[in-house]
This record gives C-alpha cells, structure tokens and sequence, in this order.
C-alpha cells in the first residue's frame, strides 16, 4: 500500500492528476495515474469518471493515458485523536435553517414535494492528505472511499454511502438512500423519512423501467453509515440494451437523494435558493469501462486547498420537516468527514 500512496505524493508534486479508491467493504486500494495534466472530458471512455452536481464539469481520467495500480489495504483502524469539529457557526446555522424554511414552503406552495438543500463549511486549515485518506480509508470500510487529484481541478476525497449505478454482464443494481439519523441499536424511523425514502425508490424504479426488466425491489431497511444510519432500498434489473449505460446516467442524475422530486423545479429552487456552487459534491464519480460501470454518489466529501478544506453537506426537506432538526442533521454528516482530517 505504501507504493500507491508514495506514488500519490509524487504525482501530486509533479502536478500530475491521480485518482485513488476503494470499494465498499473492500480491501483492495485501487490507483490511476495519469501520464501527462491535460484535462480530458468525459464521453464514455474507458478510465475514471469525475462529474460535478450540474453535469457542466464531467472529467475522465482516461485508462489508455494512466497506469493502474492495486495495493491491499493493510492499515489498522486508526485510533488517533479524532479533529474537533469546529463550533457551530450561528450565522452559518440561522442561513441554512432559513433555507429550510423556504424549502418547506415552497412544498407547501406545491412547487414540489421533496427538495435536498445544503451548505459548505470552510476550515481555514492545511491537511496532511495523505494520513487524512489513509484515515478515511481504515474508518469507512462499507463506504466507496476516495482521493482525486487534478491540478485544473482540485483535490476532493470522501466517503459515500450511496452507489449511483452498477453495470455489469447486462445486470444493473442501483439503491435509494435516504433518511437520517445517529445509529444506535433500536432504530425506529418516523413517517416523513419513510416518506422522503419512498420518493427516492419510486423516481429511480420509474426512470430505469423502459431500459430494464425483471426488477427486484427489495423491501426498505436500516444501514450504518459511519456513526449515522439511513434506509437504503436496493434495485436491481436486467438491461434490455447493452449499449443504455450513459442513458440511464442521465435519467438518473440527480436523484431525489441529492436534489428532489420532480427533478426540474427542484434543480432550479437548489441552484437560485443555496447561494453557492455544489461543484462535484453530491456528483458522481467512479470507474467507467466496457465491461463494468461503478458509479457513486459524491458524499460525506470535502475539497482540499493548500490552505482551507471545504466540507459539503446537506439534507433532504419535505413538508413535515423541523428547520433546526435539518441543521443538526447536517451538523452530523459533518462529524463524519471532519473525524478523519489530519493537520
Ligand atoms: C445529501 C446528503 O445525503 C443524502 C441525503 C440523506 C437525507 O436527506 O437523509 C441521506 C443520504 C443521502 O442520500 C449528504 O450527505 O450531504
């Protein structure tokens, strides 16, 4: 494993784009490093998809200008002090809950019936990437954990908890996740998280039935997400066309899991009401090759400059939603992420 990160170092000197990753609940660090900085779009080629929230930005890092690599994790859970998260921000607090509150009106108005609004917290302070991703990577073992690197674009790393789409052999497999809470043993989940779930199972069922057939949908359960739990429903299909991958993409970004239902006005209320640009928080990213497509949703991530990280979280809102709840919610998906940072 240690070649992988040295070599990560010295790509990341040399100002040259890498990606490093791993699977949920796999022990296998996977590594692309490209060749030369330029800045390849993505269209479908073999190699690493990186894609921002509104699509404008979508990147490869192309398999045919990158050398692979692949170390078995062999870092201990890391049991060093975790950072403290910071205070809570009360201006930062009394912004996000009134974004809330113009959410929930918004549904009341029957704008529409579920929206997932957010905010970004800035830490003015320089982190050891490296110690950080190898923490990231020992904590969050069910999650997809990764570290990007591009020089016109930055450097992000997290933890998801969501799959976006999983091709492969014509089966596709998808999940709705949605719902939060702190985990604990006796999880009981109220109506308006069943709820905010079920609009999330229904969009996606709906936007893959004319691509598939022989859908299993499973029933909804509790799953652990670090020190957090959500309900996740899993999805999963034959395709009827081998070539519809980059298609049901498109349908399928952004879920209601990260933006709302329906799509459109929710798109439109996220982008004129969160004042700030998502970027590729709460994108998608991961490996794109004829033969697989593993794909996930960007969350519990934060953006990595010289001198600050960026975190990014949000929630989603429906009519019964509490403005305070909503921000302590995200105050929670922020512990997980500010957990593994390391100055
Ligand atoms: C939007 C985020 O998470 C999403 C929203 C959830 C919710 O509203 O309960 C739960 C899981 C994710 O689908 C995030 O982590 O920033």
């Amino acid at each position: 494993m240690k070649k992988v990160i040295e070599k990560a170092r010295l790509h990341y000197r040399k100002d040259l784009p890498f990606v490093l990753f791993a699977n949920p609940e796999e022990d296998k660090l996977q590594a692309w490093f490209q060749r030369d900085n330029s800045l390849t779009l993505f269209k479908g080629q073999n190699g690493f998809v990186f894609t921002s929230f509104n699509k404008e930005q979508s990147y490869s890092i192309e398999q045919s200008n990158s050398d692979f690599y692949e170390e078995k994790i062999t870092n201990k859970s890391d049991d060093s002090p975790d950072f403290e998260k910071p205070e809570i921000n009360i201006i930062e607090k009394k912004n996000f809950e009134a974004l809330v509150a113009d959410s929930i009106q918004a549904i009341l108005e029957q704008q529409f019936q579920k929206v997932v609004v957010s905010r970004k917290v800035l830490l003015p302070i320089s982190i050891d990437f490296e110690v950080s991703f190898l923490k990231l990577l020992s904590n969050y073992k069910k999650a997809f954990r990764y570290l990007f690197y591009h020089p016109k674009v930055g450097m992000w790393m997290g933890a998801s908890p969501e799959q976006l789409l999983h091709i492969e052999n014509n089966n596709i497999k998808t999940v709705a996740l949605a719902g939060t809470q702190l985990y604990s043993e006796n999880i009981i989940w109220e109506t308006k998280e069943k709820e905010e779930q079920q609009f999330v199972t229904d969009f996606i069922t709906n936007q893959i039935t004319s691509f598939t057939e022989e859908m299993d949908i499973s029933n909804p359960y509790t799953e652990k997400a670090g020190n957090l739990a959500h309900i996740k429903t899993n999805i999963s299909a034959k395709l009827v066309a081998s070539n519809s991958a980059l298609e049901i993409v498109n349908a399928l970004h952004p879920t209601p899991a990260i933006c709302g239902l329906p799509k459109e006005p929710t798109l439109d209320f996220i982008l004129a009401n969160e004042k700030y640009d998502r970027k590729f928080y709460s994108g998608f990213l991961g490996e794109w090759s004829d033969v697989k497509k593993n794909l996930f949703v960007n969350l519990r991530c934060m953006e990595v400059e010289k001198e600050a990280v960026r975190l990014y979280v949000g929630c989603g809102i429906t009519k019964d939603s509490n403005p305070e709840k909503e921000f302590f919610e995200t105050e929670n998906k922020l512990a997980t992420i500010v957990k593994i940072i390391k100055i």
